[in-house]
């Protein structure tokens, strides 16, 4: 069966979303889906409705300040593909520890300069990552299993890490400016409604829909 977000709706399920005043109706026992290309509904990030949930009013401001979160999140999410081709056919595996822990410990500084919360943004930066690799290794595979669609230039590896660290930059800042939101009891209906619109406003497929999500897992809290 397909589910069109019209037929959401009418089930009750979600989403009326009125900025700045956010409205988000979650029932049935499910907060929320998002639609991927060919109609397959994928659960929302945190899904946190007990059996029925309805969340009259967020505090002014949270879609705003989860927006960027989101919209910073799937920028990053874009990165994979480049690094996915840098990668690829080279024998550098997608798994980078290294890497890895120069992203943490520049955020985790850059946070406490900012004023967020250096060990949430640790948590949700090892979430960027993690979901970073799911894109890399999906497209890894794809790219074995059907050659002529893999990538025939290789990205500088350096100058993508630069834009990451850009993108890494902002997302910290984005951080910082969404403490209330993020600490809100609405935090997890209002994400569910920015995760679907930046969905749409930037045209993920399926995989980076699926990774966003992945992504997204530590943003409440
Ligand atoms: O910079 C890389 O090599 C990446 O693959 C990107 C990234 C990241 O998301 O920052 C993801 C996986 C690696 O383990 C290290 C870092």
């Amino acid at each position: 069966m397909t589910l069109r977000p019209t037929s959401l709706l009418k089930r009750g399920i979600l989403v009326r979303l009125v900025p700045p005043a956010v409205r988000v109706l979650a029932a049935g026992g499910v907060a929320a889906a998002l639609l991927v290309g060919g109609g397959t509904a994928i659960a929302a990030p945190a899904a946190s409705a007990t059996s029925t949930a309805y969340v009259a009013s967020a505090p002014r401001g949270s879609y705003a300040q989860l927006h960027p979160l989101s919209a910073l999140s799937a920028q990053r999410l874009a990165t994979a593909d480049l690094v996915a081709a840098a990668k690829y056919g080279t024998g550098s595996p997608i798994d980078d520890p290294a890497r890895e822990q120069q992203v943490l410990d520049a955020v985790a500084r850059q946070a406490a300069e900012v004023g967020a919360d250096p060990a949430a943004t640790v948590r949700i930066f090892r979430d960027q990552i993690e979901a970073n690799k799911v894109v890399q290794r999906a497209l890894h595979r794809k790219w074995d299993a059907d050659p002529a669609s893999a990538p025939t230039e290789r990205p500088d590896l350096t100058k993508v890490r630069a834009e990451i660290n850009r993108i890494n930059g902002e997302l910290v800042r984005a951080i910082a400016a969404a403490t209330p939101a993020r600490t809100s009891p609405y935090c997890s209906a209002v994400l569910t409604a920015t995760t679907a619109h930046v969905r749409h406003e930037q045209r993920l497929d399926a995989l980076h829909t699926v990774a966003l999500l992945r992504a997204s897992r530590s943003l409440c809290g």
